[in-house]
């Protein structure tokens, strides 16, 4: 199906067009364009996938839950076989006590093969169902090893992040879908194929009417299924964007705001439209399918009928015995039974495959963005120097650089400011020294070596970040401080004295064991101050950080706690090395060197000193601020 044909039947209207060409809507419609045809020759790999996936879940269970269903088939056979032979006793001349006697031997084997399939397709059901958590727990964990485990630039780009949100959102689930469906459509390809060979035991010709007598419901069910997958992707970004709605206005952090700023109309009239086109795509796609399943439903009637009105033509042309015409009557309904279920399974495992798919594509995309590991991984020794030369980054997506030909040097023990005003690219170069994003052009290095020949996570144990962003974990004020790495009492209370936090540990009931989350009972919640005090804790608890970058570490602290602050990270950087980014400019009076950033660039460097001296941008900025203090009040 061509794309413009479909576009012309979508019943999004005309006026909707410009949300229609909204970011949220971007999709890659490649999959969309699918054909029976691609289904077909997509099963056997997606098959192959879902059965590698089950085997490394559990080889015992996934060998279990195929030999059970096989086994299962052979035991078909021989049942609809053997019922032809007991009706060909029952339809016998002669006494009725006799017949029934003769047809005993092979009603005994009808009923030995049905008992004994049963039992095997139990014991497969009982592998399968022991497969589906393991599988899921499988393609769970492996994801999230993934996204751990991306470059960080990953999250900053659009296509990687809705990609992320459809393999974990829909592909985890339906990864276990997919083995379950595949083994579904091996018990399904296994009856027919059962039910295909006692027909040619019964009379070749027979086979092709088991065919015909399903194909309906097939076509019926692939192109529904179809469907649905063509909404689900239309609307992936649409459905995210109504997640972020829903979050805004029903969510405890930003209620506050929403009522300050009135802003519930606007986040309604923006709920509105995503949900009026999700609703126009949800009500064309279930009038497509309603058609499909009719016309489906009224092909398979007619090819029914035709089935029945071929075996009274060979019926009464003598070409098979009644006994066989009702062995087959019997096989044709096993078959016809087993191949619906076979093709919507295969619907179902197309349908799933489609998302498994997306998962697969998803992991393959992530691990190509896992930075490689050096090829002679060098352990980062507690640094002398750590420079950046003539480094140029541009985040993903965007059309210029946040930082351009930055050269900066910090030295051991000492404290370096970065300053700057808003989107000068101080936090950025800060994430850079840090190694968590890697320059497109220029180096960084540590001691001479460059940061890629660094393992990643070796690295970052020797710096150590506190984020202007930085989050507030959901956990208890010793796990946010400690933040998994092993617990020293006395290394705690250090670091919260330095941070100022055992002043907030102090005032709460539960001391280090209060929960920071007021979305389960018994937590707590903390002023943006207070929160604060924990992350710089959380950076100081790292006494293996040579390195600590602080990005305003202040911003939301009281005068006094800022001076504290300020006078114990100086402190502290006797044995450490400090960046510190801060736009409180009588901070950085003390730092060793000051680096003024303007447009991604440095403007100015030097002592507060010397930047004083020059008179330009930093001195500028410093005194508008401290003539703030001296200004008359109006
Ligand atoms: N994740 C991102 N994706 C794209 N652009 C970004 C991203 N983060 C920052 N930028 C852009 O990069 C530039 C530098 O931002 P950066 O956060 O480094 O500035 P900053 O000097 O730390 O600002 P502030 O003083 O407001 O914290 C800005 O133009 C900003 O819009």
């Amino acid at each position: 199906m061509r794309l413009w044909r479909r576009r012309r039947r979508t019943s999004v209207p005309d006026d909707r067009s410009g949300l229609v060409a909204q970011y949220w809507e971007s999709h890659d419609e490649h999959l969309l364009t699918a054909t029976l045809g691609t289904i077909a020759r997509r099963l056997p790999s997606l098959v192959a996938a879902a059965l590698r996936m089950a085997w490394q879940a559990s080889p015992r269970d996934t060998a279990v839950a195929l030999a059970g269903n096989l086994a299962a088939g052979v035991f078909t056979v021989f049942g609809l076989v053997a019922t032809s032979d007991v009706l060909a006793s029952l339809l016998a001349a002669g006494p009725t006590l006799d017949r029934v006697w003769t047809a005993l031997p092979s009603l005994l084997l009808v009923a030995a093969a049905t008992g004994l399939r049963g039992a095997l397709l139990a014991g497969a059901g009982w592998a399968q169902a022991r497969l589906k958590p393991l599988v899921e727990r499988l393609a769970e964990t492996r994801l999230f090893e993934l996204t751990t485990r991306v470059e960080l630039a990953a999250f900053d780009d659009h296509d990687f992040h809705n990609a992320m949100r459809r393999a974990r959102d829909s592909g985890v689930p339906d990864t276990a879908t997919v083995v379950e469906t595949t083994i579904a459509v091996v018990t399904g390809a296994v009856g027919v194929l059962a039910s295909a060979v006692a027909l040619g035991l019964l009379h070749p010709i027979l086979m092709p009417l088991l065919l015909v007598a399903a194909v309906p419901a097939g076509w019926a069910a692939v192109r529904m299924a179809r469907l649905g997958y063509q909404a689900f992707y239309r609307l992936s970004a649409a459905r995210r964007r109504k997640f972020m709605l829903s979050d805004l206005m029903a969510e405890r952090q930003p209620a506050a705001e929403v009522r300050a700023f009135t802003l519930r109309d606007f986040l309604l009239g923006q709920y509105a439209k995503v949900a009026d086109l999700e609703q126009d795509v949800q009500l064309d796609v279930a009038r497509r399918r309603a058609a499909t399943k009719a016309g489906g439903d009224l092909l398979t009637g007619v090819a029914t009928a035709g089935v029945y009105v071929v075996l009274g033509v060979l019926l009464a042309g003598g070409v098979i015995p009644l006994s066989v015409a009702g062995a087959a009557v019997l096989a044709i309904r096993t078959g016809q039974m087993s191949l619906t279920a076979l093709i919507q399974t295969m619907n179902r495992l197309y349908e799933a495959g489609l998302y498994f798919g997306d998962y697969l594509a998803f992991c393959e995309s992530a691990r190509e963005r896992v930075p490689p590991p050096p090829a002679t991984p060098a352990e980062p020794a507690p640094f002398r120097l750590l420079t950046a030369e003539n480094i140029t980054f541009t985040y993903p997506g965007a059309d210029r650089p946040a930082l351009s030909g930055v050269s900066v040097t910090v030295g051991r023990g000492e404290v370096i400011a970065l300053v700057g005003e808003n989107g000068s690219g101080k936090t950025t170069l800060a994430k850079l020294l840090a190694g968590l994003y890697r320059p497109q052009e220029g180096t960084i290095r540590w001691d001479g070596v460059d940061l890629g020949a660094f393992d990643g996570d070796a690295l970052r144990r020797r710096i150590s970040v506190i984020a202007q962003d930085h989050t507030r974990w959901p956990l208890t004020v010793r796990e946010n401080i400690v933040m998994g790495h092993p617990l020293e009492e006395d290394r705690l209370a250090a670091a919260s004295a330095a941070a100022g936090a055992d002043e907030v540990v102090a005032r709460l009931p539960d001391g280090y064991d209060a929960l920071l989350d007021r979305r389960f009972r018994g937590g707590h919640d903390l002023s943006g101050g207070q929160w604060q005090r924990i992350a710089v804790a959380r950076g100081f608890y790292r006494d293996d950080a040579a390195l600590v970058i602080f990005d305003e570490p202040t911003s939301a602290l009281d005068a006094r706690a800022e001076h504290a602050l300020f006078e114990r990270i100086r402190g502290h950087a006797a044995d450490r090395t400090i960046v510190l980014i801060t736009h409180r400019l009588a901070s950085v009076r003390y730092a060793d060197r000051i680096y003024v950033l303007d447009g991604g660039a440095i403007a100015e460097q030097g002592t507060h000193a010397e930047l004083m001296e020059r008179d330009g941008l930093y001195a500028g900025l410093y005194e508008l601020q401290a003539s703030a203090y001296h200004q008359p009040v109006p």
